[in-house]
């Protein structure tokens, strides 16, 4: 296993990767780290205002960095953007980390991210954009996974058992 985060989440938009990992955290007795919250505070706007002002392959260019710093630089819980995993580059370098990518279905997901405008690709029609996002991100996220955990029908507690148990890590 390579040294780096204790855990690396992820999955799509909603699914509870902040959330998750946030819990997961509390019970290892580690720190969490999200690379949105990263990019956030490293730009001094929000991620909305990044896709509008400068469109989506400056916003993955900003991200591809941050994850990567990230991988390298912290040691507890790391939660990635939802369309982190579309740079090769950075699959490449979550080969070798204990990476958990949270799935659900769509009925769940537009419940979770509802007309939420913070996500500016879910913005227009959520379902459809959601499903179409799936359809290109599927393959990925279980590409770089080394464990997979549904979240649907399940409380964020009760995720973050399911992580602690698909991946047997201790609690502090
Ligand atoms: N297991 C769950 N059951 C019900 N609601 C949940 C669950 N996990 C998270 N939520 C809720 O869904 C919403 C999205 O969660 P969160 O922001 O953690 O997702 P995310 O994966 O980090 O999304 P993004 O990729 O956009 O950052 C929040 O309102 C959160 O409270
Ligand atoms: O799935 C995505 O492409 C995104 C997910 C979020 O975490 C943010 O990084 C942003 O809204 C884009
Ligand atoms: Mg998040």
């Amino acid at each position: 296993m390579t040294a780096g985060p204790l855990v690396v989440l992820v999955g799509p938009m909603g699914v509870g990767k902040t959330t998750v990992a946030a819990l997961l955290a509390e019970r290892l007795g580690c720190a969490y780290r999200d690379t949105d919250d990263d990019i956030v505070a490293e730009q001094g706007r929000t991620i909305a205002d990044i896709f509008v002002d400068d469109g989506e392959p400056v916003f993955r260019a900003v991200e591809k960095s941050a994850v990567g710093r990230a991988l390298a630089g912290h040691d507890g819980v790391l939660a990635l953007g939802g369309g982190s995993i579309l740079d090769e580059d950075t699959r490449a370098l979550l080969t070798g980390h204990r990476v958990v990518y949270l799935s659900m279905e769509v009925d769940e997901a537009v419940q979770r991210t509802g007309l939420n405008v913070a996500r500016p690709l879910l913005a227009v029609n959520p379902r459809r954009q959601w499903r179409d996002l799936m359809e290109a991100r599927r393959h990925l996220y279980t590409e770089v996974a080394s464990a997979v955990v549904p979240t649907d029908g399940r409380t964020p507690e009760e995720v973050a058992q399911a992580v602690l148990d698909a991946l047997e890590l201790k609690e502090a």
